[in-house]
């Protein structure tokens, strides 16, 4: 999940509960309307069995169109079903040995809210992404933490690691993140939730980022 110099890119989140037989063919819909660097599974209420399949129905979708398939919350997990990587909370346990887990090959994303503090912790726990927000007001999850563009703009001119930006993004509120930076945009609403259906929230995010 390489960020930089390819610019800002779209980083698919999975909608809160789905039924992965059926979601597949929606996802790969979603996934064939236009770039999608990376999708996570995120499933915060399902049992670990239930989990499992959902992996094994939707990572082949993702990787078979060369999309990065992340796992939200499990490392663990990640590597048993060769998952591409993980993305950890700060609450999601140790860091750094979630790295070593993970081995040099898959992907470990970090969030670090607005903080330029846990963002430099993240680096050097071994992240290959940090990812800031909550941005704007999101209906996904009760976002406790927020962040601003300015540690975007910071973030990118002191180093290398890709930033992640999430919390609330659309269309028509993405431009000043692009612009400060972000390498990847994280949605779930604004795809899932699109008035026209996931295929045009996934041409509108693209065509928001090519223009910001
Ligand atoms: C890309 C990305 N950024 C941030 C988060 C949030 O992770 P976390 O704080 O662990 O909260 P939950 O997603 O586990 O509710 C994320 N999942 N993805
Ligand atoms: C999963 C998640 N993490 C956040 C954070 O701020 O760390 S905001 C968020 C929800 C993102 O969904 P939407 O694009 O619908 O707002
Ligand atoms: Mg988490």
């Amino acid at each position: 999940m390489a960020g930089g110099d390819e610019g800002c890119r779209l980083y698919l989140i999975t909608p809160p509960a789905l039924e992965p037989r059926a979601f597949a063919d929606t996802l790969a819909r979603a996934l064939d309307a236009g770039d999608v660097a990376a999708l996570q599974l995120r499933l915060k209420a399902v049992e670990e069995d239930a989990l499992r399949r959902a992996i094994d129905l939707l990572l082949p979708v993702a990787q078979s169109r060369g999309v990065a398939f992340l796992l939200n919350d499990r490392a663990d997990l990640a590597v048993r079903h060769g998952c591409d990587g993980a993305h950890l909370g700060q609450e999601d346990g140790d860091h750094a040995a979630a790295r070593k887990l993970l081995g040099p090959d898959r992907t470990l994303g970090i969030t670090c809210h607005g903080s330029r503090h846990l963002a430099m912790e993240a680096g050097e726990a071994g992240a290959d992404y940090v990812a800031f927000g909550a941005f704007f007001p999101t209906a996904t999850k009760q976002a406790e933490h927020s962040a601003t563009p300015d540690v975007l703009e910071w973030w990118t001119e002191m180093f290398e690691l890709p930033a992640v930006a999430i919390g609330g993004i659309n269309a028509e509120n993405c431009a000043p993140l692009v612009r400060a930076g972000a390498d990847f945009l994280a949605v779930v609403g604004a795809v899932w939730n699109h008035p026209e259906g996931p295929e045009a929230g996934v041409r509108a995010m693209n065509a928001a980022i090519a223009a910001a």
